[in-house]
């Protein structure tokens, strides 16, 4: 399996992004079998349900160079590793609480070249840093997932987009937002950009640190 759906919705990756993009079938494919990090029946759709799907936060906004992102729960590496890929120059430090999806995430960065990605086996709450951007998929509901990183976010901005949460959510979110009490939320259909059944009902959610 090659990245070819990646490079239909990215069309200006460079040789390197591509090729780093291909070798993430194997690696998975490999990892997978001994540490589960993702659904094993999901692993013939890794590009659409996992790697596209995470490059759904960069439809929405592009990361600078030099930028801190934290990816908190990362489980096998997403979305921070194929944010990485894409985002070269920008900063990823991806955070998981358990230390063997750590491991997998560490040996498939080390394997495709990533120099701007760092893991660590720690939970969020813990992490001692100050980030530009939180990015998440899949970890807890947003009321209760907000106060683990609500003091880890360096002032400032780009353009429409404050310092915040770029969170990757499914379904029916009305009741999951309203309990959060959180301010000035923006959804994104990723239907907008992506055409298949599966984005049909997910969304990128952003918020500004609050
Ligand atoms: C369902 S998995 C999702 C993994 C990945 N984000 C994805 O979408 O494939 C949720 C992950 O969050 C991690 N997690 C839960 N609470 C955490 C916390 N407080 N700090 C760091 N990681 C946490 C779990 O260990 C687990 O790997």
């Amino acid at each position: 399996m090659t990245s070819s759906l990646i490079q239909q919705y990215f069309p200006d990756l460079s040789a390197q992004q591509i090729q780093q993009f291909d070798q993430l079938f194997e690696l998975y494919q490999t990892w997978n079998s001994q540490i589960n990090v993702i659904s094993r029946k999901d692993i013939d759709q890794l590009y659409e349900r996992h790697i596209l799907h995470s490059l759904g936060i960069a439809k929405i906004f592009s990361f600078l160079p030099g930028q801190h992102v934290m990816d908190v729960g990362t489980g096998g590496g997403f979305p921070g590793v194929p944010l990485a890929i894409l985002f070269p120059e920008t900063n990823f430090l991806l955070v998981d609480s358990i230390g063997k999806k750590i491991k997998v995430v560490n040996e498939v960065a080390t394997a495709v070249g990533l120099k701007n990605l760092k893991a660590v086996h720690s939970r969020a709450e813990q992490v001692d840093q100050k980030f530009d951007f939180v990015v998440s998929r899949a970890v807890t509901k947003l009321k209760d997932f907000y106060p683990w990183v609500k003091d880890k976010f360096k002032k400032g901005g780009t353009g429409d987009f404050k310092n915040g949460v770029f969170y990757l959510k499914g379904g029916d979110l009305q009741e999951e937002l309203s309990e959060s009490e959180l301010k000035n939320i923006q959804l994104f259909p990723l239907s907008d950009y992506f055409k298949s059944e599966f984005f049909e009902t997910k969304y990128v959610v952003y918020f500004p640190a609050q």
